[in-house]
C-alpha cells in the first residue's frame, strides 16, 4: 500500500526547546534533526512526513491571531500534497490555536492534529515522541476530518480541549464532550467519525485581531471595574459567571450590560464551572442577565468562545447575527 504523507507544520512549543541559563527556550533545527534521524519515525508503518519549520519557533504564550492566520494560510498551500496535518505546538495556549484553526479552516475532510509535549525531546522522560509519533500514525490512519488535539493516548475535538494540568503529562481534557479517540494497545474511536470522502478543497476564513474583554466574577466584584473595561472600541465580553449563568443581582451591572448590549457590545455568558452548560432560565440571577441582553454560551470551553468570537467579529456580520451564531453548534463546539 502507497504510505501516506503527513505535512508537519512546527510553531515551537517546549517539545523542540533546549534548556538555558532563562529556563527553556525554543532550539533552531533541533527537533527536525532529532525526528529525521529516529528510526522509529521512518519505521515502513509509519507514514512519510515533511517538516515545515517556523522561523522564529515560538513560546506558546507568544501566539495571536495573526499566528493562527498564518498557520491557517500555511494548511491551506499545501493542503492538496499530503494526507494530514500534525501542527506542533507549545501547550499552553493549544487549545486556542486547535479551536481557532477548526473556525477558521472551512469544508476540511483531511486530519489536522495539533500536539507538543511536557518534556522537551532534548530531555529524559519526554513526552514528545510518543505524542508526535502517534499523532502522525493517527493522521495517517485515522482519516477524522477535523481539527482535533492529541496528547498522553487522548485525541480530542480541537474546540473542546483544554489545558487542564501545568506540570502533568494528562495535560489536556475535554470536560463537555467524550475524546474523538483513545490510544491504548488498540486504537479505539469513541466519538471520532472518519472522513465518508477525501476532497482536495480547503476554505480559510481569514480573521483580525479583536478587542474582547473576560470578566471573571467573584462575589463583591466592583462594578466600576467592570464598567472601566467597557470602552468604546470593546466589541465583546465573555462573563465567567456562577454555576448555570448566575450573576449578583446588582442593578447597577444590569443596567449597565443592559445598556452596552442595546449599543450593540455582544456579552456572552459561560460558566465558571469546568463541566456542564449555562442556562439561564435556571434562577432569577441568570435571568437577568437574559433580561439584559447577554446571551448563553452553552458548554463552550472558554478558548472556544473567545475563537469563535474572533472568527465571527472578522466576517462583517450584524450583531444580532453574531449572537445567533454564537449561540448555534457551528464546528461541534456546543451542546444545546
Ligand atoms: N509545554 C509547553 O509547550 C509549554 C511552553 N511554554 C509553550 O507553550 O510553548
Amino acid at each position: 500500500m502507497k504510505r501516506k504523507k503527513i505535512y508537519i507544520a512546527y510553531t515551537g512549543g517546549t517539545i523542540g526547546m533546549k534548556k538555558s541559563s532563562k529556563g527553556y527556550i525554543p532550539a533552531e533545527g533541533f527537533l527536525t534533526q532529532t525526528v529525521k534521524a529516529s528510526a522509529e519515525f521512518n519505521r515502513e508503518e509509519m507514514p512519510l512526513f515533511d517538516i515545515h519549520e517556523y522561523c522564529p519557533l515560538i513560546d506558546s504564550s507568544d501566539m495571536s491571531p495573526l499566528h493562527w492566520q498564518l498557520i491557517a494560510d500555511d494548511i491551506k498551500q499545501k493542503y492538496a500534497d499530503y494526507d494530514g496535518f500534525v501542527v506542533l505546538h507549545g501547550t499552553d495556549t493549544m487549545a486556542y490555536t486547535a479551536s481557532a484553526l477548526s473556525f477558521m479552516l472551512e469544508d476540511l475532510t483531511k486530519p489536522v492534529i495539533v500536539t507538543g509535549s511536557q518534556i522537551p525531546l532534548s530531555q529524559l522522560r519526554s513526552d514528545g515522541q510518543v505524542n508526535l509519533l502517534n499523532a502522525m500514525y493517527l493522521a495517517a490512519n485515522y482519516p477524522i476530518g477535523e481539527v482535533s488535539l492529541y496528547f498522553n493516548n487522548q485525541l480530542y475535538r480541537g474546540n473542546r480541549a483544554t489545558k487542564m494540568h501545568a506540570d502533568g503529562f494528562a495535560a489536556f481534557g475535554s470536560p463537555n464532550m467524550v475524546p474523538l479517540a483513545k490510544v491504548g494497545i488498540n486504537i479505539e474511536l469513541v466519538a471520532g467519525q472518519l472522513s465518508p470522502s477525501i476532497s482536495n478543497k480547503l476554505g480559510v476564513t481569514q480573521i483580525t485581531p479583536q478587542q474582547i474583554a473576560v470578566v471573571h466574577l467573584y462575589p463583591g466584584i466592583s462594578v466600576e471595574l467592570i464598567k472601566s473595561m467597557m470602552t468604546d472600541s470593546l466589541k465583546a465580553l465573555v462573563l465567567l459567571s456562577f454555576g448555570v449563568g448566575n450573576a449578583p443581582q446588582n442593578k447597577e451591572m444590569l443596567e449597565l450590560f443592559n445598556n452596552a448590549t442595546q449599543s450593540g457590545l455582544v456579552i456572552v455568558n459561560l460558566t465558571q464551572c469546568l463541566q456542564g452548560s449555562v442556562n439561564m432560565g435556571g434562577y432569577a440571577t441568570g435571568n437577568a442577565l437574559l433580561n439584559a441582553g447577554v446571551i448563553s454560551g452553552y458548554d463552550m470551553t472558554l478558548e472556544a468562545c473567545l475563537t469563535k468570537l474572533h472568527y465571527l467579529l472578522s466576517q462583517n456580520l450584524e450583531t444580532e447575527t453574531i449572537r445567533h451564531l454564537m449561540q448555534d453548534n457551528l464546528k461541534g463546539e456546543l451542546t444545546r
